[in-house]
């Protein structure tokens, strides 16, 4: 079994709990009072290389990253250094996460955010919408084309823009043909753990020239993500650079500021 695996088996462990807890009927009347989603897309189309800023306690690679014990502090932190998405993890047996933390950062940030989870059933897409997300993470490894082209389309009825998220090109060829418009290419390998910056420039020219296009994982300061950028991200995904770093405001600062260089928007 791969570490994908077991993640995901643990993970419809707790969801079994929670839909015992909470019908989906309930989820879908919180859903409806929930804060209208913000324009994700528009937010990453913007020009130069955005920053998505991940809240991240632990994983599986690393362990205990921080205890973060006020995630919406450090949301406003992320905010505030120019972060234009704010990713909340809320796997709870991996990464330390919850529902609780999205809400938090939804009721404290006026940036998009987004759901990071190992999303398998429209039940955790209601989930995401009821706690105030306006993107929640489809992982394309974890899922069968017809169960990731039908969460797609659920996730986009309810408000939600997907970021799909591929590793290899067959991959790649799943999202687009499932009609994904944001894809994330992660460079890390969910099976084995291991981080290969490389990935991204393999992989991102098979997708297409509108697709927003996100370099996940592996982002260590400003220098990464203007590699990444020189093969064409759009925007970086960052979560362990940020969490263990003293100051993360700064930190976004710095990857916001090499994000707006000129060059890149010239290149772009
Ligand atoms: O981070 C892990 O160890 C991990 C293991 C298995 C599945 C997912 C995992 N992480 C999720 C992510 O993709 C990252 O949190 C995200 O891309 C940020 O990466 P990083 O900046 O390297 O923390």
């Amino acid at each position: 079994m791969s570490v994908l695996d077991e993640i995901i088996e643990g993970v419809r462990a707790d969801l079994a709990d929670r839909q015992r807890e909470v019908p989906l009927d309930a989820l879908k009347e919180k859903a409806s009072t929930a804060p209208p989603p913000r324009d994700a897309l528009a937010a990453l189309r913007g020009p130069g290389v955005s920053v998505i800023a991940e809240v991240k306690r632990s994983s599986p690679s690393k362990g205990a990253l921080a205890a973060i014990a006020d995630p919406a502090a450090l949301a406003r932190d992320y905010e505030a250094g120019g972060a234009k998405v704010i990713s909340v993890l809320t796997e709870r047996r991996r990464f330390g996460g919850s529902l609780a933390d999205l809400a938090e950062v939804r009721a404290n940030v006026d940036v998009c955010v987004l759901r990071k989870d190992f999303i398998v059933t429209s039940y955790q897409l209601w989930e995401a919408r009821a706690h105030g997300a306006d993107m929640a993470l489809l992982i394309v490894a974890a899922l069968e084309q017809d169960a990731l082209v039908s969460l797609i389309e659920r996730a986009e009825s309810i408000g939600l823009v997907p970021l799909v998220e591929v590793h290899t090109e067959e991959e790649a060829e799943r999202a687009v043909a499932a009609g994904a418009k944001i894809i994330g290419v992660n460079a890390r390998d969910l099976r084995t753990l291991q981080v290969d910056r490389g990935v991204f420039a393999r992989v991102a020219p098979l997708l297409p020239k509108e697709a927003v296009k996100v370099a996940e994982s592996g982002v260590r300061g400003p220098h990464d993500l203007l590699s990444y950028a020189s093969s064409g991200a759009d925007a970086v995904l960052v979560g362990e650079s940020l969490v263990i770093g003293r100051d993360p405001r700064s930190a976004v600062a710095d990857l916001v500021a090499a994000g707006a260089h000129p060059a890149l928007r010239q290149s772009g």
